[in-house]
C-alpha cells in the first residue's frame, strides 16, 4: 500500500476522490469537453496543509478509474513520495484556485465555446438577461456578469498570478463568478462540492455557447 506523506489522508479517501472525479470526467468527456487527454479535475482532501486529489497527467479522460488521481500539495507538486505518476500539468492552478476561492472541487475542460469566447472577448465575456445566470448565483436581470479571461501559459505560477489579477471575491451583495476562461486553451469552474462545481461548469459553458451562438447569428 502507498504511504501518503499526509497521514490524515487515507488510501480509501484518495480512492473515493478518484472514483468521484472519474465519474465527472466521463460525463464531461461525453459532452466533448475532454477529448483525448484534455482537461483535469481536482478535489480538496485537506486544508491545513492544503492537499488535493488531482487527475494524473496524460491519461485519456474518458476512461479514468478510481486509481487515476495523485495527491498534490499547495504548489501542485506530488505529496506522495511513493507514487511515481505525474500529477496533472495544471495542478498548480488547481491548488491556487482552491486556496484563493475556498472551493472544494475544481474542474478544467477544453470546451470549444469557451475557447471561441476567449478569442472574441479577451477582456472578459459580459453576459446579462439570461435565466441561466441564476445557476451561477447571479440575478437573471438588471446586472451584467463578466466571465474573466486570462492568457494561456505553461507555467502555473504565471497563471495563478493572472487568476489573482481578475478574480473578484464575493461580497455580501455580489457573489463571485465561479469560472474563468484561459484564452486559446479552455475553462475552469469550481464550487463548494463536486455537484456545485459541475453545475457551475455546465451552466457557464451553456452561457458561453449562447454568447458565441448569438454573436454568429446576428453578425
Ligand atoms: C490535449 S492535452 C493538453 C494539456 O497540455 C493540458 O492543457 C490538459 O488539459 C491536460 O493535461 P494533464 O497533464 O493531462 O492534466
Ligand atoms: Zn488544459
Amino acid at each position: 500500500m502507498t504511504t501518503l506523506t499526509t497521514p490524515r489522508i487515507s488510501e480509501l479517501q484518495l480512492r473515493e476522490a478518484g472514483a468521484a472525479l472519474a465519474f465527472e470526467a466521463a460525463r464531461f468527456a461525453g459532452n466533448g469537453w475532454m477529448r483525448g487527454t484534455a482537461g483535469n479535475l481536482s478535489l480538496v482532501l485537506d486544508r491545513d496543509p492544503l492537499r488535493l486529489a488531482v487527475t494524473a497527467s496524460g491519461l485519456d479522460k474518458s476512461e479514468l478509474t478510481e486509481r487515476d488521481v495523485v495527491l498534490v500539495d499547495a504548489d501542485g507538486k506530488s505529496a506522495d513520495v511513493e507514487d511515481p505518476r505525474r500529477p496533472s500539468a495544471e495542478s498548480g492552478l488547481h491548488a491556487h484556485i482552491a486556496a484563493r476561492t475556498g472551493a472544494q472541487a475544481i474542474f478544467h475542460v477544453h470546451a470549444l465555446d469557451a475557447v471561441i469566447a476567449g478569442q472574441l472577448w479577451p477582456e472578459g465575456v459580459e453576459i446579462r438577461d439570461l435565466e441561466m445566470l441564476k445557476g451561477i448565483g447571479h440575478p437573471a436581470h438588471d446586472t451584467t456578469v463578466r466571465i474573466p479571461v486570462i492568457a494561456n501559459d505553461q507555467d502555473m505560477t504565471v497563471e495563478a498570478a493572472r487568476f489573482d489579477a481578475v478574480y473578484v471575491e464575493a461580497t455580501p451583495e455580489v457573489p463571485e463568478v465561479p469560472a474563468i476562461i484561459v484564452a486559446g486553451h479552455g475553462m475552469y469552474a469550481w464550487g463548494a462540492t463536486v455537484e456545485a462545481a459541475r453545475h457551475h461548469l455546465e451552466i457557464t459553458e451553456w452561457l458561453l455557447r449562447y454568447e458565441v451562438g448569438i454573436r454568429a447569428a446576428t453578425r
